[in-house]
């Protein structure tokens, strides 16, 4: 596969080496406005954006308006998520955007909805999300602790919205740590006056993030429409 790399930075970089070592090639490593590449004669099989929040909406949408389908990993654009979606639908184009590719965190979600699940109604436990990352992370709270957020949202009765630190009743507190050269560890704590029941994810290396979302570029080349890390590992994740 002729690959473009939209973020060429620790991501880009990670992807680069095992994007070589499955037999791909790389044909364009972006740090820059993509206005100043000719996209539209390079052939590109797929788009792989781990770029910075202020440029992954006009990243993603150039691609789709030159027929290149996109996996985007990067985090913090979301509010323009939905004009993304209504974009490739027009263009016919393809998509998918996950806020962490690795399969120890797409499993890690499942275990987490399950939780929510059997927490719901128990009002002596008090949930709470905490993420790490690194220092130089732009965004706060990470993309995944959001996703977290948003599947127990789905599942309590009494949690409407979360917030970052300070919550109310009815929002879910996510507290989000920076120290030097954490990849990624979330974890998702029910605490009552007697215990603590918590689930914890944490990252060895970027190397599971740059796996997954490879695997998810080889997967959508040939497909279009809007999809999921679900959707890729509906064969392991059931
Ligand atoms: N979904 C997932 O599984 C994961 C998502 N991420 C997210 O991916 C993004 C990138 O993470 P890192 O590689 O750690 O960051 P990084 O800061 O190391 O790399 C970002 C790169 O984007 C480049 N860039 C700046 N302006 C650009 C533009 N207009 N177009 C294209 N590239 C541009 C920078 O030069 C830099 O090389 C972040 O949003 C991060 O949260 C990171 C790890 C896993
Ligand atoms: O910025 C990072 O590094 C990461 N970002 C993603 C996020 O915001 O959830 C995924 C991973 O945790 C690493």
């Amino acid at each position: 596969m002729r690959i473009a790399l939209l973020g060429y930075g620790k991501m880009g970089k990670t992807i680069e080496e095992i994007a070589i070592n499955r037999g791909h090639e790389i044909v364009l490593k972006l740090e820059e406005d993509i206005d100043t590449f000719e996209i539209d004669k390079m052939d590109i099989d797929v788009a792989i954006d781990f770029s910075i929040p202020k440029a992954a909406f006009k990243n993603i949408t150039t691609c789709f308006k030159n027929n290149i389908p996109v996996v985007c990993g990067t985090t913090g654009w979301l509010d323009d998520y939905e004009k993304a979606v209504e974009i490739c639908k027009k263009e016919d184009a393809a998509f998918i955007y996950a806020s962490n590719f690795s399969v120890g965190v797409n499993l890690f979600f499942e275990l987490n909805r399950k939780l929510a699940k059997i927490m719901n109604g128990m009002k002596d436990y008090a949930v709470e999300i905490e993420e790490i990352h690194h220092t130089q992370k732009q965004d706060a709270p990470s993309g995944t602790a959001i996703s977290l957020a948003q599947q127990i949202i789905t599942e309590n009765d009494q949690k409407n919205n979360w917030q970052l630190d300070h919550a109310e009743a009815d929002e879910i507190p996510i507290k989000a740590k920076r120290i030097e050269n954490v990849p990624g560890t979330h974890s998702v704590s029910y605490k009552s006056q007697i215990d603590t029941i918590e689930i914890m994810h944490t990252a060895k290396s970027r190397e599971g993030f740059a796996l997954g979302a490879v695997v998810a570029a080889e997967w959508i080349k040939e497909k279009k429409g809007i999809f999921s890390m679900k959707d890729v590992l509906s064969d392991q994740i059931k």
